[in-house]
């Protein structure tokens, strides 16, 4: 479903650049959950947002169901297809448009009809209910808010949702109940997960597989079972998994 091959991404210009991603491969399969793992400026972010057409300066190459993207236009099939959730709900919903005209905007965008039927149907599929259509942002907690994003994202029937730290903006309460959410997604819809964490529990909960990163390269592709059993076969993934259980690795 998504095969990426050799990807650099960088910002700005020499002597300044910033290579923030450097010959990153990975391929994730239809149904599958793939996630990226690593310590804060590991690159994680940048290479979903690579993918989604928000970074122009990139090169190698990024394929969906076999075809190649184009560095920086996305087309109206790509986002039929790819669809991603950042990390900041509060950010992410624009603070006048109610949940009505969110949905109602993104469903219209993508030429769909039974706008109506679509919003009830999404909001059930959400958790929410149709009580929560015509609230505002500024009304919903953070776990709604990011429900909303979900809906949102899912408004397009995609295939592949990108998920940028989908929890970590939010309280530590409502964190597993979003995680919930997108795992019974995930199964009801058949989707495909491309997910960003910094936090090690919440990919072993989520995902099939992971790439481990460090410093803009990937070090290390793995089964979530090996991440479980503490088997990474690098010593960076040895440390990254001490340090995640609270204590330090042995010299
Ligand atoms: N817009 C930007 N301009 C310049 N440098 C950037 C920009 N965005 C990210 N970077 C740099 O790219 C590198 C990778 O950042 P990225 O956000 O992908 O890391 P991350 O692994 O997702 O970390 P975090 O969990 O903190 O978001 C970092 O050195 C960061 O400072």
């Amino acid at each position: 479903m998504l095969t990426v091959q050799d990807l650099d991404v960088w910002f700005g210009h020499a002597p300044d650049r910033v290579d923030a991603v450097k010959g990153a491969e990975f391929r994730v399969a239809q149904g599958e959950s793939f996630g990226l793992v690593g310590e804060s400026g590991s690159g994680k972010s940048t290479i979903l947002r690579a993918i989604a057409g928000l970074i122009p300066s990139w090169s190698g190459q990024i394929k969906v169901d076999g075809k190649p993207l184009a560095t920086d236009r996305r087309d109206r099939a790509f986002f039929k297809t790819v669809q991603m959730v950042f990390q900041d709900p509060y950010a992410s919903l624009h603070p006048r448009h109610s949940v009505d005209a969110v949905l109602a905007e993104t469903l219209r965008l993508q030429g769909m009809d039974r706008i109506d039927q679509r919003i009830a149907q999404l909001l059930d599929d959400v958790g929410l209910g149709r009580g929560f259509r015509f609230r505002y942002p500024h009304q919903l907690s953070g776990g709604q808010r990011q429900r909303v994003a979900i809906a949102r994202a899912l408004a397009a029937e995609p295939r592949l949702l990108l998920l940028d730290e989908p929890t970590s903006a939010l309280d530590v309460s409502v964190q597993a109940e979003i995680l919930n959410l997108l795992a019974d997604l995930r199964s009801e819809h058949g989707l495909t997960y491309l997910m960003v964490s910094h936090d090690l529990s919440v990919v072993g909960h989520m995902c099939d597989r992971l790439a481990v990163m460090q410093h803009g390269r990937i070090v290390e592709v793995m089964e979530v079972d090996d991440l479980r059993a503490g088997r990474g076969q690098q010593n960076y993934t040895r440390q990254l998994i001490a340090a995640s259980a609270g204590y330090s690795a042995p010299a």
